[in-house]
């Protein structure tokens, strides 16, 4: 893990002004991007509140759950809210956004060219924020757990761990490819690799048993419902 006078030093040499004083930020940028935990969002946005100015500043929050109106109650600024996910870090990364009542219509545009840079980027109605959190916020996590799930069978089975994650992984990464290049139905391609009386079918009905579809669709629910809660405390 890098210090924090590391991370600082490689933000630098990536020609990035790093500063710890968010006043100063505040006062030497135009795009304020939020990303600090839920519960600190409120500290922030006390200390910057009053080095705002509408015609200067655009704020990007990515803060779970909390909404656009908050933000522009206390802030008085146009504000972008974002849901990102971490395969940003590798360019393949999903970003909802939502533009604020003082944004120009223009800002889009904007955010489209620099959330685009890493990964899909969409446009989408406030009312949906918390669902993309339960989707693809928390995604991630739940194909990570399936990704060592699967490793974790191949190596009950006998194969070495590496190779098992390495096999899980790209597994993952080549089905979801497969349906985003063909377009197809997912239940088609899961029907394509289904012989009759054969292995695959053996394993999806073990699946059915055990109620994957349920827990996943239950997590997205659950990860939601948390968003929209934490945004009721704001
Ligand atoms: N993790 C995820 O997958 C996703 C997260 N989000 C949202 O992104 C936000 C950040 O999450 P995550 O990156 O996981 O959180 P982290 O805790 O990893 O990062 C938070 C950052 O905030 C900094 N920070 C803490 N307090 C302050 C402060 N008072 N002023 C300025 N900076 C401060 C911390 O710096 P230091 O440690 O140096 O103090 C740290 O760099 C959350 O609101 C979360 O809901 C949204 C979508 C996906
Ligand atoms: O769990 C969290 O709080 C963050 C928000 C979205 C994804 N992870």
């Amino acid at each position: 893990m890098s210090s924090p006078q590391s991370e600082s030093q490689e933000l630098k040499d990536a020609g990035i002004n790093f500063n710890r004083d968010n006043v100063h930020v505040v006062k030497t940028s135009s795009i304020i991007i939020i990303a600090v935990k839920p519960h600190i969002v409120p500290c922030v946005v006390q200390e910057i509140a009053p080095y705002m100015k509408r015609d200067c500043h655009l704020v990007m929050s990515v803060a779970a759950g909390i909404k656009l109106e908050y933000y522009e109650k206390a802030l008085k600024v146009g504000v972008v809210r974002v849901t990102p996910n971490t395969p940003a870090l590798v360019g393949e990364g999903v970003s909802a956004f939502t533009l604020g009542t003082h944004c120009k219509k223009s800002v889009s545009g904007v955010v489209k060219q620099m959330l685009s840079c890493v990964g899909l980027c969409e446009e989408v109605p406030e009312k949906l924020q918390d669902t993309v959190t339960g989707i693809s916020g928390s995604g991630p996590a739940y194909i990570c757990i399936v990704i060592e799930s699967l490793a974790d069978g191949a190596v009950k089975m006998g194969m070495p761990r590496e190779m098992a994650l390495k096999f899980a992984a790209q597994t993952v990464k080549g089905a979801a490819k497969l349906l985003l290049e063909t377009g197809k139905h997912p239940g088609e391609l899961k029907d394509e690799v289904c012989s009759p009386g054969g292995t695959t079918i053996a394993a999806i009905h073990q699946l059915e048993r055990a109620g994957l579809r349920a827990a996943l669709m239950d997590a997205v629910e659950t990860s939601t419902l948390k968003s929209r809660e934490i945004g009721g405390h704001y």
